[in-house]
């Protein structure tokens, strides 16, 4: 390739059910761990951008939430209206399938899929598959159906055919300068990301129990010599999650709180003052003006 070749730049946007394999895709792609993983679903509400740039090109990667088919809550039409905006401004988009299992909610989001996008199917976690003949019935069946510009299947955590998804994903890419600086990772600030860090300690520790409702907002951050002093809330959803999120003698705060402030510290690599604490605000996740409240689109 010479200095000649003209640069690309170019959104994308990676959409699916939930708990396909997204965020570990665009994690494995970026290289670096912004978006939060977790086995719930709807564990990413927020569009991220995640920037990998390469010799010649600047991949710009939106994470979108997963298509919610099953409620009609607020914060699931807000969440659908958060994924067609991200689609309408993106040039190619990663429909992420999981290996073997095309269900109802992949054949709904077909009809979502922009037709004047490039429109890339993804099929993750192959490793869990057993065996290879399976991939191409799967694969055969699907593209008798629907049209893609290109199949690439793939494994994020083995990182299997990741090069070859970043050079489908090249081909399709407008030429233009880069949009971002070498060495971004997002254009989320840093008090995003230490959101994102608590939220997920919660999922991980008490996800089974919590329902999605809860959300970490950022109250105090202050940065002196001394290092950073953060204060983060934590809203739920009834009274009764708060027990569940404190553990006894409040043993899970202290958790989620420990290791969130060792994440944040390694973020921002200098000492961190965490102070968590839980504010219960009541059927906030179906009120589309409190969601805005604490900062969603
Ligand atoms: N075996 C295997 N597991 C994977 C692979 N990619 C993701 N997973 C697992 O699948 C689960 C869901 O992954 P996520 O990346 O959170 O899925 P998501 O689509 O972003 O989920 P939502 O945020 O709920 O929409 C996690 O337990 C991952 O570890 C893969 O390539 N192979």
């Amino acid at each position: 390739m010479t200095q000649e070749t003209p640069f690309k730049t170019g959104f994308i946007a990676v959409v699916g059910r939930p708990n396909v394999g997204k965020s570990t895709l665009t994690n494995a792609l970026i290289g670096s761990k912004i978006s939060i993983v977790s086995r719930k679903a709807q564990t990413t509400r927020h569009r991220i951008h995640g920037v990998l740039t390469r010799d010649r090109e600047q991949f710009v990667f939106v994470d979108t939430p997963g298509f919610q088919t099953r409620h009609g809550g607020a914060m699931n039409r807000m969440m659908n209206r958060v994924v067609t905006q991200a689609l309408a401004d993106v040039d190619v988009v990663l429909h992420v399938v999981e290996a073997g299992k095309w269900s109802v909610g992949d054949d709904n989001i077909v009809p979502l899929l922009p037709s004047s996008k490039k429109c890339i199917l993804v099929i993750s976690k192959v490793d869990t598959l057993k065996n290879k003949n399976e991939m191409f019935d799967f694969v055969g069946k699907i593209m008798s159906k629907f049209s893609y510009d290109a199949v690439v299947p793939l494994s994020a955590v083995k990182k299997i055919q990741l090069d070859t998804l970043l050079d489908e994903i090249s081909r399709r890419l407008p030429e233009g300068e880069p949009m971002f600086e070498e060495d971004a990772l997002t254009d989320r600030s840093i008090r995003f990301i230490a959101a994102e860090l608590i939220r997920e300690k919660i999922f991980r520790l008490v996800g089974d129990e919590l329902p999605y409702a809860c959300t970490v907002v950022i109250e105090k951050w202050e940065e002196d010599e001394s290092g950073a002093h953060i204060s983060a809330c934590v809203v739920v959803e009834r009274e009764s999650h708060k027990p569940i999120l404190l553990g006894a003698k409040g043993m899970h705060m202290k958790r989620i709180a420990s290791e969130a402030r060792q994440d944040i510290r390694e973020l921002l690599d200098k000492p961190v003052f965490l102070e968590v604490y839980i504010k219960v605000r009541k059927g906030w996740s179906d009120k589309e003006s409190a969601l805005r409240d604490l900062g969603y689109e």
